[in-house]
């Protein structure tokens, strides 16, 4: 697992922040040899970093990418592993890399340590993909189904880290202390995996 990709929208805000925390965790704990890159399901070549964002990573002595990549074949198979800011990047990346499935996850999930919650993000993503698939077949949805979504939905925390886009300073340190959360517990099953 020496290859780290993040994955956001834009990659001008949350991959990057991801990206310049990452690196500095690992600097501090003295995993070095693993690389951490990021990339965006839509993102333009070459967009400088959100200003909030550069300002957030500078002040917490963190060094993120100069400007946005997309994301491309040559990534996904430079990675080992992919984790993206929300489930959508998820489905997103699965649905344009199908042979990426196993190394692909949220943030959020890859770093929880409940398995039965892992067992039901699991179940929900299946359903989700599923329903997606009938409605674009012009498929009905059931009120079964339906039911079932809104049943796991609230089941589960939030599995998505929100988008800061457009927000205040505040709101992308916000984003930024969740993102870093996950990232010390990234940090430590990476270790533990060792
Ligand atoms: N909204 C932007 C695209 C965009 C979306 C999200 C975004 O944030 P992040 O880099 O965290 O995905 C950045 C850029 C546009 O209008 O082109």
């Amino acid at each position: 697992m020496n290859r780290i990709l993040f994955v956001c929208t834009g990659n001008t805000c949350r991959s990057p922040m991801a990206e310049g925390i990452m690196r500095k965790i690992l600097s501090e704990e003295g995993l070095t040899d693993i690389e951490v890159r990021s990339a965006g399901v839509a993102a333009y070549e070459g967009t400088q970093l959100s200003d909030h964002a550069a300002s957030v990573l500078k002040n917490k002595g963190c060094v993120g990418p100069s400007a946005s990549t997309f994301l491309s074949q040559i990534l996904i198979d430079w990675a080992d592993l992919v984790l993206t800011m929300t489930s959508s990047h998820k489905r997103h990346t699965i649905q344009l890399y199908p042979e990426a499935v196993d190394k692909v996850y949220t943030l959020k999930e890859y770093v929880q340590d409940d398995p039965q919650l892992a067992d039901k993000i699991s179940e929900m993503e299946s359903l989700i993909t599923e329903l997606e698939l009938k409605q674009a077949l012009s498929g009905q949805i059931t009120e079964e189904e339906r039911e079932r979504v809104l049943t796991l939905q609230k089941e589960l925390p939030l599995p998505d880290i929100a988008d800061p886009f457009g927000g205040s300073y505040r709101e992308y340190e916000k984003c930024a202390w969740e993102i870093e959360e996950c990232l010390i517990k990234l940090a430590a099953k990476l270790k533990k995996d060792r």
